[in-house]
Parts: C-alpha cells; structure tokens; sequence
C-alpha cells in the first residue's frame, strides 16, 4: 500500500530494547500523532526509519523498502525529516537554504548573490511555508517558528513525500501553532504527515489518527477521541506532566 508501513520494528542499544516490535501503518494523506512519555522510544523510532538507528524488521514508503539503506538514499525516496534543533544554515538567507536544499548547483559566490530570479518549486516552498516576506533575512534571525518552516520549506524542495516532524511546535507562540496546524493540514493533501509531539492541545486541534507508544511499543491507536477514551492510555498519562 502506499504510505508508511512499518512491520515488527526492534532497536536495540547494548541490550536495552528502545523499540521493541513496533507495528504501524500511516495511509497516505494520513496526519498521524506519535505521542508517549519520554523514553517511549518516538525519535528512536523515527531514526530507525530515516537510517539513522539500526533496526530490525520491516519499514517500507510507498512500497519501497527502507531499512538497511542509507540516510541519504531514504531521503531520496522522499522520507523528510526535521528534528527538535533546528538544522538550518543560519548565516545564509532563507532563499538560500531552500536553493542548496533544491539542490541547485552553484558556487558560494553566486550563492551570496542576490537572486534576480526564483525557480517555482523553491517559490511555492516560501509560499506554503509561509516565508516569502523574509525570503532575504539570514535564516539565523528567523524567529523558532519560522526556523522550523524553513525546514518545512527545505523537505519540500527535495521533493519529501512524507514529513517525519520532531516536536514542531515546542518553543512556538500560539499563533505560530495556529499557522502549524494549519500548515499540516496543507502538506496532508499532496503529502504524509507523521508528528511526534508532546502538545496535547496542539494534538487535539490538528491530529487525525493517534499512535501512543509506551516503552517501545503501540500501546493504542486510533482517533483523539479513542486514544483519550482508552484505559491504558489514562494509566500511563494520568498525573504525567505532558498537558501543556
Ligand atoms: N543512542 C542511544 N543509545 C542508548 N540508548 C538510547 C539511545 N537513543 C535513545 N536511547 C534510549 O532509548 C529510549 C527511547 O528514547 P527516545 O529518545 O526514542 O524516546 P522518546 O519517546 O523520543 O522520548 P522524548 O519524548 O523524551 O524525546 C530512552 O530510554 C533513551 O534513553
């Protein structure tokens, strides 16, 4: 099927199990939520399907099969990921970045150049992610939101299929969240979205399917509705500092 299949996923670090057969099936156009307590293993899980854990199992996107490939030749099959620190170039513009992300081939002078013209796929990248306003602001100025946009921006010119996204949201304003939100529902359309993320009004507002792991496994899926509603899931989150 398309979309993100991941079959009996292990990682094991010196024989302590971070993710201990992890089953999981995002549908494409899907805005699924990853939440857990700390330690539940959520990042670890994406690093194994970005390549950057060893694992076990089975990780498949779009049919094409992930595991044991490389970093780079995951993300070429269109798995984008952000992480919690933002990786942007910070001494370069926002044009910048969307241009070495775009993987346009020039040298550091005519990258310091101002652009006379945009190509479209890096122009309707600032459009989505909302930055054509600042496209000439030195990335390292950006407030976190518009850092986290950028990065956004930066899968979306290399042609990212489905969006791994670390905590998004953390350090943001409202209105930064409120724009998020929104921007989520956009990638959705064209896109798979997959959100790890500790805000539960954030997931409230935004999520359309729920995965909450607990010690390296699924612990429930479903809906906002049904994963509130389960029993296991009040045991493991009542009195847990995660409401924001
Ligand atoms: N490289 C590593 N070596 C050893 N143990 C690790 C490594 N990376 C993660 N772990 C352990 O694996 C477990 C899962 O960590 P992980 O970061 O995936 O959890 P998480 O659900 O993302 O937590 P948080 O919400 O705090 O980010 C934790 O106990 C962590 O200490």
């Amino acid at each position: 099927m398309s979309g993100l299949v991941v079959r009996d996923l292990q990682v094991v670090f010196d024989g302590f199990v971070a993710v201990g057969g992890v089953d999981l099936t995002v549908p494409s156009g899907d805005v699924r939520f990853i939440i857990g307590p700390n330690g539940a293993g959520k990042t670890t899980l994406i690093d194994a399907i970005t390549g950057l854990a060893r694992a076990t199992g089975a990780v498949t996107f779009d049919e094409h099969e992930l595991l044991g490939r490389k970093v780079h030749k995951i993300a070429r099959l269109g798995v984008g990921r952000t992480f919690q620190n933002s990786t942007v170039f910070e001494e370069l513009t926002v044009l910048q970045n969307l241009d070495i992300a775009a993987g346009w081939h020039r040298g550091p002078l005519t990258l310091l150049r101002r652009r006379s013209s945009v190509p479209p796929e890096v122009q309707n990248a600032l459009e989505t992610v909302r930055l054509t306003a600042v496209r000439d602001q030195l990335a390292g100025t950006l407030p976190h939101g518009q850092k986290q946009w950028l990065e956004i921006g930066m899968l979306l010119v290399q042609n990212a299929k489905l969006f791994l996204l670390d905590e998004p949201v953390a350090g943001m304003s409202h209105e930064e969240r409120d724009a998020t939100g929104e921007l989520l529902g956009e990638l959705s359309r064209e896109h798979t979205v997959v959100v790890i993320e500790h805000d539960m009004d954030f997931l409230r507002r935004f999520a359309r399917s729920v995965t909450v792991m607990h010690a390296g496994k699924v612990l429930s899926e479903g809906t906002v509705a049904q994963v509130q509603a389960d029993p296991k899931v009040q045991e493991v989150y009542l009195g847990h500092p995660v409401e924001a």
